[in-house]
């Protein structure tokens, strides 16, 4: 039986450690990134996300977020150069975001939190599936966007559309046809240091690849968010929010960057 956890006061990060002893592991995300101590590395290639919008599959509240899921059969959404060998297959992608337009983000930059940020899920197809890589050290890619406070974002209200059909925990919907590539800055310019799930249960699985530049959202979009719930129906409704895990010790690891 998996244990049950969460970010209220009596099952969120500060108490993780009880069930998942790699809460306090060497590669623990996410971290608070400071450009000025992250390291150019020329040898960084270019990151490449090749994403067919035809496999986006459905869209659904996991009772932590809401992930959007895409078919992974086959090389049709696919990671691949940046800080990784070999092909990455988008799985899912979902956001973290707070109660209020002050905090929300998992990494922050500078100590810096962002109002929101979404992570985009590939696993690495030399294993055979997701289940299979979600646990290797180098069996995750996950593409990390933050999301500024400015104008309403037309491509993700599509996402936000649908929040009435997925309101509560377990509620599920059909989302064909989104392309992740809309929800991506113009500049592909990152950050990258090995990590970890920053949710139960944790795994040292992640190469995280942040961006630098961040995509826009509105206050009246963010509130949208805070519209779904952590509850499922019949329960006693609680607002999903603040679903992020504080910056976690650095550890002795560095952090590179593709640009100066
Ligand atoms: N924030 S994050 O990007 O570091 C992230 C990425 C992928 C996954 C998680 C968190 C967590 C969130 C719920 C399920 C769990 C994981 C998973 C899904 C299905 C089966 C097993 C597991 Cl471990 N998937
Ligand atoms: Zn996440």
């Amino acid at each position: 039986m998996s244990h049950s956890w969460g970010y209220g006061t009596n099952d969120g990060p500060a108490k993780w450690a009880d069930h998942f002893p790699i809460a306090n592991g060497p590669r623990q995300s996410p971290i608070n990134i400071i450009p000025s101590q992250a390291q150019f590395d020329s040898s960084l290639k270019p990151l490449k996300l090749q994403y067919d919008p035809s496999t986006s599959k459905d869209i659904l509240n996991n009772g932590h977020s809401f992930q959007v899921n895409f078919l992974d059969e086959n090389d049709s959404a696919i990671l691949t150069g940046g800080p990784v060998s070999g092909t990455y297959r988008l799985k899912q992608f979902h956001f973290h975001w707070g109660a209020s337009d002050d905090k929300g983000s998992e990494h922050t930059v500078d100590g810096i939190k962002y109002p929101c940020e979404l992570h985009l899920v590939h696993w690495n197809t030399k294993y055979e599936n997701f289940g299979e890589a979600v646990n290797k050290p180098d069996g995750l890619a996950v593409v990390g966007v933050f999301l500024k406070i400015g104008s309403a974002n037309p491509r993700l209200q599509k996402v936000l559309d649908t929040f009435d059909a997925i309101k509560a925990k377990g509620q599920q919907t059909t989302f064909l046809n989104f392309d992740p590539k809309n929800l991506l800055p113009a500049s592909l310019n990152f950050w990258t240091y090995e990590g970890s799930l920053t949710t139960p249960p944790l795994y040292e699985s992640v190469t995280w690849i942040v961006l630098r530049d961040p995509i826009s959202v509105s206050s009246v979009q963010m509130a949208k968010f805070r519209s779904l719930l952590f509850s499922s129906e019949g329960e006693q409704p609680c607002r999903m929010c603040n679903n992020y895990r504080p910056p976690q010790p650095l550890k002795g690891r560095k952090v590179r960057s593709n640009f100066k």
